[in-house]
């Protein structure tokens, strides 16, 4: 395939990043998987990190990989249960290709759309994923097959980076794949088809430029624009680029693209921001005016400054903060779900485990999960959202 080359621009610079590596990538030509590609991506990663930023890889490549070790089911035409059985088969192998290159640990998760779906699952990944930033371990996310097939079917990692992106408040998304960037048309069959360096917008009329898979990947470059249009509507620019080419690759490095950047709509912070303003509640906690004043500090809020906790929320849902007058302060994430919020109400955090027998975290509501309605010293809001002035 002779495809024109991508002049390279600015990537805008980011402090953490998910990077998507296709099985394009991974596979190796008799079988199996081969470091080949894996080892410009892994040394990015680390020099990454080796600058202070962080980086949550999606990788595809189980299948790929169950396939060297029991070639027999994945013969011609696989079923759907044959390549469940071949990436239960190859994930070890995928994950012990990572660790070859990152002397720090690489850590397994396994995660589905549903996962990400159900409020409760999602909080629960996305504090074991920074945690295991924070524990400085590189994690390596991949879709869970025996449990869901949406990525066998559709290649929908694409999209699975897309959903961790937001989940641990990425700034980019990297996709990394064996062609450049997008093409006006499939490049395989269409010899005009010219480079196409940014994208403002994901629009039906970019989305018919993109064709179908490779002869290893699943879902193309549709799946790819699908997953670069969620991160933009959540605040996050897409890279697409080829992991085939070391120079690409170690330009990104340096903070230029060869490929297609996706822009955000918007920052990360206001997308997230605008969920939780408006995402309908499903609780009230009302706080005392220490926890009122720390909060307009911008600290998160802790079980001992909650008088009262009404609704029936869960843990993850968004639920409404309310001042001793009834005035609507904050709205935020719930840490903890109604039940277990009440049993905590007025205690100090180091008490949460003797009383509940676990702990997700010191407060009740995270400040990176929370936001203020009103400012210092501002006309407080009714529970109408109307201000009472
Ligand atoms: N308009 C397009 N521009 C670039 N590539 C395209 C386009 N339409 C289809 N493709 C195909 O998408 C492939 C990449 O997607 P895929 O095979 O699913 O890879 P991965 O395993 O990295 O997810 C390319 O190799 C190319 O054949
Ligand atoms: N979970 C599958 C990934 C399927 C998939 O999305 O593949 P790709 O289009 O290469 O990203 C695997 O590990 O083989």
């Amino acid at each position: 395939m002779d495809t024109q080359a991508f002049l390279p621009q600015v990537l805008p610079a980011w402090k953490r990043a998910v990077l998507k590596v296709g099985s394009s990538l991974l596979a190796a030509e008799g079988g199996g998987l081969s470091p080949r590609f894996a080892l410009g991506l892994a040394q990015l990663v680390l020099e990454s990190r080796q600058a202070g930023r962080e980086v949550v890889i999606v990788s595809s490549g189980a299948v790929a990989a169950g396939r060297a070790i029991l070639p027999r089911a994945g013969d011609a035409a696989p079923t759907i249960a044959a390549k469940q059985a071949l990436a239960a088969l190859g994930q070890a192998q995928l994950i012990a290709l990572w660790q070859r290159f990152f002397d720090a640990p690489v850590a397994q998760v396994l995660l589905t759309h549903d996962d990400l779906r159900d409020r409760r699952r999602y909080l629960n990944a996305r504090s074991a994923l920074l945690e295991l930033l924070r524990l400085g371990a590189v994690p390596v996310v991949n879709e869970n097959d025996t449990v869901a097939v949406d990525e066998l079917k559709l290649g929908d990692n694409d999209n699975l980076a897309a959903a961790v992106a937001s989940l641990v408040d990425a700034d980019l998304l990297l996709i990394a794949t064996d062609i450049a960037g997008l093409y006006s048309g499939h490049p395989g069959r269409d010899p005009a088809a010219r480079p196409v360096a940014r994208i403002e917008a994901v629009t039906p009329a970019v989305l018919a430029m993109a064709g179908d898979a490779g002869a290893l990947g699943t879902g193309g470059m549709r799946t790819k624009l699908e997953a670069a249009a969620k991160a933009a509507t959540a605040g996050i620019s897409t890279a697409l680029f080829s992991g085939r080419d070391g120079a690409a690759v170690a330009a990104l490095g340096q903070g230029r693209l060869h490929g297609t950047l996706v822009s955000a709509q918007g920052s990360r912070l206001r997308a997230r921001k605008q969920w939780l303003r408006h995402a309908p509640a499903a609780g009230v906690l009302q706080i005392d005016e220490g926890a009122c004043a720390a909060l307009l500090r911008g600290a998160s809020l802790l079980p001992g400054g909650v008088r009262a906790v009404a609704g029936d929320f869960r843990r993850g849902d968004v639920i409404e903060v309310r001042a001793a007058d009834g005035s609507v302060l904050a709205r935020g994430q719930a840490q903890y779900n109604a039940q277990d919020a009440a049993r905590i109400a007025g205690r100090h955090s180091r008490e949460i485990e003797a009383v509940l027998g676990f702990r997700y975290d010191e407060a009740m509501i995270h400040r990176d999960d929370l936001v203020l309605l009103q400012a210092a010293g501002q006309t407080p809001i009714d529970s109408n959202g109307e201000t009472t002035a």
